[in-house]
């Protein structure tokens, strides 16, 4: 459950009146959007230069196809006038800010999405806000919303280059820009100002899309280009960008963000879903993630994580920097899936994190005190006690012996 109850204070009711902040405040959030950023793996800041390119559409179709491979997503809509992404959901109703809480359609479950355009109660009003009152409310996404731990934050931004992108780069240095083009001269004059943007404030690029540069023909799966052919590749080329893929031009699409029912589209009925594959896998190679696919999704009903800390192959008798740890998954009581990892810090706030974000639900380990126990237990990890010296699969089928063994 995403909780906004803080928005109450900055969202104004119906109008675009001014919340009164001086935009100067020290943020005392700073602990907490440090915490929520370090729990989410990849951040990816979709940009454009010129508005209408396919931005949005882009967003929010990453994100659909990243969601239904099982990973933990969230979508964050941080174009503050021109919001989309609830629109092109079909997520009607606005967020109720009295009950402050907003639950997501079931078959979304993997998917946490947040627009200022859930909060209007009349979508139609024009929003007028100046930059340190846009810089607070994306700040406030960022660090109010329980994001938890995932696995991708997509975040949409506006055409060109102005105070949401600075908020973002501020807070998220670490974030990486996904350029939106279509391949015409005058859309890749904006992009070349896109690149300087993120240079001067250091934003890594990952690379472009391109979109609406050609159609698929039904009949005989032809493509068809719809602007001078070679603009794009020239100008990736000049640029010295990695072109991530090309999405057709696809009627389905236009039919369905206006219907919103984006969701509802059949990824194998549509050129542009399909084109999207492509571009996705680009993506993981881009930030190094090296599984297309989440192999079994955290918190899937009958699914339990086992992280054993291991040293030579067997229980660890205690955590240490650089200890590998064995992820056992277990189905319906048998043994489905067994990997090591490393965890990036053994730090109290990226451990627990980064254990949920590779779905761990248990931890076998020995000698823990009981308040590192508490701690665990307090982030939702369960912890299960054992003597060192086995190997982590005998003690994961011990512990499902003891559990069948009080269940009969
Ligand atoms: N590949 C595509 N095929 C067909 N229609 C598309 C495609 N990409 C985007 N569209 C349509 O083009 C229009 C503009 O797309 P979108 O809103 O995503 O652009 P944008 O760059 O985010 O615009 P802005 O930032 O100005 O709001 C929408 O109607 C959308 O449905």
């Amino acid at each position: 459950m995403t909780t906004f109850s803080f928005l109450t204070d900055i969202i104004p009711n119906e109008t675009s009146e001014l919340p009164q902040t001086s935009g100067q405040e020290a943020h005392p959030d700073e602990h907490h959007l440090r915490w929520n950023l370090d729990q989410i793996r990849y951040k990816l800041f979709i940009l454009s230069g010129k508005g209408g390119v396919g931005k949005s559409s882009v967003a929010v179709t990453l994100a659909l196809a990243l969601a239904r491979r099982g990973f933990d997503v969230g979508l964050l809509d941080v174009d503050l006038h021109g919001p989309d992404v609830y629109r092109m959901l079909g997520l009607g109703k606005p967020l109720s800010l009295i009950h402050g809480e907003h639950s997501l359609p079931e078959d979304l479950k993997h998917l946490k999405i947040i627009s200022v355009e859930a909060m209007m109660q009349n979508r139609d009003a024009a929003i007028i806000w100046r930059g340190a009152v846009k810089h607070k409310i994306i700040r406030q996404f960022l660090s109010q919303i329980e994001w938890e731990a995932l696995d991708f934050l997509i975040i949409d931004a506006p055409p060109g280059t102005g105070d949401e992108h600075l908020a973002i780069a501020e807070s998220i240095p670490e974030a990486r820009a996904v350029i939106v083009s279509t391949p015409q001269e005058i859309s890749l004059a904006d992009v070349r100002k896109s690149i300087n943007f993120c240079q001067k404030i250091g934003l890594q690029i990952i690379g472009v899309v391109e979109n609406m540069g050609h159609v698929v023909c039904a009949d005989c799966g032809t493509s068809i280009p719809l602007f001078r052919s070679g603009v794009g590749d020239q100008a990736m080329r000049s640029l010295n960008l990695n072109l991530l893929g090309s999405l057709p031009f696809d009627p389905q699409i236009v039919a369905a963000a206006d219907d919103g029912r984006l969701k509802d589209l059949d990824p194998a009925d549509s050129p542009f879903f399909q084109e999207l594959d492509t571009v996705l896998n680009n993506i993981f190679t881009a930030v190094g993630q090296t599984e297309p696919q989440k192999s079994l999704a955290a918190g899937e009903p009958g699914v339990t994580r086992f992280a054993v800390p291991v040293q030579d192959g067997r229980l660890a008798e205690q955590f240490s920097q650089n200890q590998h740890f064995a992820l056992i998954t277990v189905r319906r009581n048998q043994i489905v899936e067994q990997r090591e990892a490393i965890p990036p810090d053994f730090k109290p706030g990226i451990l627990p994190a980064w254990l949920k974000r590779e779905g761990v639900t248990h931890i076998i380990a020995a000698g823990l005190k009981t308040s590192v126990q508490d701690f665990f237990n307090r982030q939702g990890l369960t912890v299960i006690l054992a003597s060192s010296g086995l190997s982590p699969e005998t003690l994961v089928k011990q512990h499902l012996d003891n559990l069948s063994a009080k269940n009969d």
